[in-house]
């Protein structure tokens, strides 16, 4: 979901495996003259930026050891999953509040579907938001390989809650996924799956 910390999350994973890194929305950018997510909104609608995320997927499948950030709706194409399944997938699951307190902190310019045009309290803003959009495409983030629960972690690690989590130590139980799912594969080969 946006925030979760896909980007940085990401960035430090990329540096760990020594793979390169790339995020979809500054791709998406890029391929738009440089043109910002939130303008690419405003002057040709979401559907097109959909239509600009699926090619920057594709292209992005056809490479070799890189870490990719998605934009959160990714998951929202069916298309884009065919591209992803190229890799691993990682679903960083954060609690709808710690997300809301985020966005509430860094404002929504850069995420045009959580911009604020009541005058009302940001965070309470952003978590009806981000409500909506969880009851629209919830699910289908348990489409990824891994999964990251801010939640787990914390009651893994004894923290009171999951604010104090830092991206390392979320990078570090992203990697455990990782290799955790990798073993579930072996296995079902072994097994002859
Ligand atoms: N573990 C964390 N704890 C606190 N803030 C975080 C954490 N991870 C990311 N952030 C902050 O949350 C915001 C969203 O992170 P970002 O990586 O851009 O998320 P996404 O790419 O999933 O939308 C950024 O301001 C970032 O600095
Ligand atoms: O969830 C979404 O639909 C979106 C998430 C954003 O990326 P982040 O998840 O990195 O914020 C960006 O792709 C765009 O604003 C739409
Ligand atoms: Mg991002």
């Amino acid at each position: 979901m946006m925030g979760s910390g896909k980007t940085t999350v990401g960035k430090i994973l990329s540096g760990v495996l020594g793979y390169s890194f790339f995020d979809c929305d500054t791709l998406i950018e890029q391929s738009v003259d440089g043109t910002s997510v939130a303008e690419i909104f405003k002057l040709y609608g979401e559907g097109f930026f959909r239509e600009k995320e699926t090619e920057v997927l594709q292209k992005l499948s056809l490479m070799r050891q890189l870490v990719v950030s998605t934009g959160g709706g990714a998951v929202t194409r069916p298309i884009n999953w065919r591209y992803m399944q190229k890799g691993i997938s990682v679903w960083l699951d954060v609690p709808l509040e710690a997300l809301a307190q985020r966005i509430a902190a860094v404002g929504t310019d850069s995420r045009p579907l959580l911009h604020q045009c009541e005058s009302g309290d940001a965070y309470t803003e952003a978590l009806n938001r981000l409500s909506t959009l969880w009851e629209e495409r919830g699910e289908a983030y348990a489409n990824a390989n891994a999964r990251v629960s801010l939640e787990n972690i914390a009651v893994k690690l004894g923290h009171k809650d999951v604010s104090s989590l830092t991206p390392v130590t979320i990078a570090i139980e992203a990697l455990e996924q990782i290799e955790g799912f990798l073993k579930e594969e072996d296995d079902m080969a072994i097994a002859g799956y």
